[in-house]
């Protein structure tokens, strides 16, 4: 069985895949520190919790944070005998070759997202991701990410605000009733949940505009849900994007390895 791991900035998550079915899929927070050992601990807890009799024999791993996948690869080694192939490293074969300028390393959550998208719903497309950034990834007709936009994301743009001011209150992202809010709160929810119905809206239409052809938008992340919500901005949400691209990424590389 194949063990997928997607490390972003703020969450990692590993989904385990029989080949047909993700059986389960487990949350944690990202931090670089975290050993081989700790993610055993975590894991086999949540794994013997539900139940579940798996032998992992695969890794793959695609991590916007460097530094966790040194202790990922020792994980992978030390408790299922595994080498990980990990997204963006140079041994990892990709189904679809980035068009981006020269000496760009482009997130390999966004190359993941992009294989994961065209594999279900084929060329020209937008993916929007709602994570620690919202990101915009283009994937051209014959499968290829060339490009896209990076803006920072929802509970980031609340967290600065916080920061930075001091009358401004920890907010949780929710859709507000209204858009003029009558209390703090209510008013810095309008200002990120409206502001970035307009940010992803604008940004696709120019997308589309710019590469003037139409362009299906699939979104994914966790927010994506709340966006989705009366505010007819996506064709089609995705939960397990990025977990149904490192499935398809591991193919490719079995295939063609
Ligand atoms: N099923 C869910 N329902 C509601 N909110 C969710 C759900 N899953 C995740 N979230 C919240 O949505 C936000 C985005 O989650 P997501 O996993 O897409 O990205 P992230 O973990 O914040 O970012 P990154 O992948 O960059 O680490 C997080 O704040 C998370 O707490
Ligand atoms: C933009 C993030 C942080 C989103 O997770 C990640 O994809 C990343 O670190 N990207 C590197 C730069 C790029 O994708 O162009
Ligand atoms: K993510």
């Amino acid at each position: 069985m194949l063990l997928a791991i997607d490390c972003g900035n703020t969450n990692t998550v590993f989904s385990i895949w029989d080949g047909t079915e993700f059986l389960c899929t487990l949350r944690t927070s990202t931090h670089h520190s975290r050993t081989a050992d700790a993610y055993f601990t975590w894991y086999s807890t949540l794994v013997k919790h539900y139940g579940l009799d798996v032998d992992i024999t695969e890794v793959i791993i695609s991590s916007t944070v460097p530094r966790v996948v040194f202790n990922l690869r020792v994980f992978a080694d030390r408790f299922f005998g595994a080498r990980p192939i990990v997204v963006g490293k140079p041994e990892c074969l990709l189904p679809h070759q980035p068009r981006v300028d020269e000496g760009t390393q482009v997130g390999p959550d966004r190359l993941v997202n992009s294989a994961g998208a065209f594999d279900r719903h084929g060329g020209d497309l937008i993916v929007v991701d709602f994570g620690t950034a919202t990101t915009f990834d283009v994937v051209d007709h014959d499968g290829a990410y060339v490009g896209g936009a990076i803006a920072p994301g929802v509970n980031l743009s609340l967290e600065a605000l916080h920061m930075a001011a001091a009358a401004l209150p920890h907010v949780d992202i929710a859709k507000p009733q209204r858009v003029v809010g009558t209390n703090t709160v209510a008013c810095m929810q309008s200002g990120v949940f409206w502001g970035y119905v307009g940010l992803v809206r604008e940004i696709c239409t120019r997308i589309r505009e710019e590469r003037d052809r139409p362009m299906k938008i699939v979104a994914t992340g966790g927010l994506a849900p709340l966006f989705q919500q009366n505010a007819d901005l996506f064709d089609a949400m995705e939960e397990d994007l990025t977990m149904h691209g490192l499935t398809v990424i591991h193919r490719y590389n079995k295939e063609n390895g």
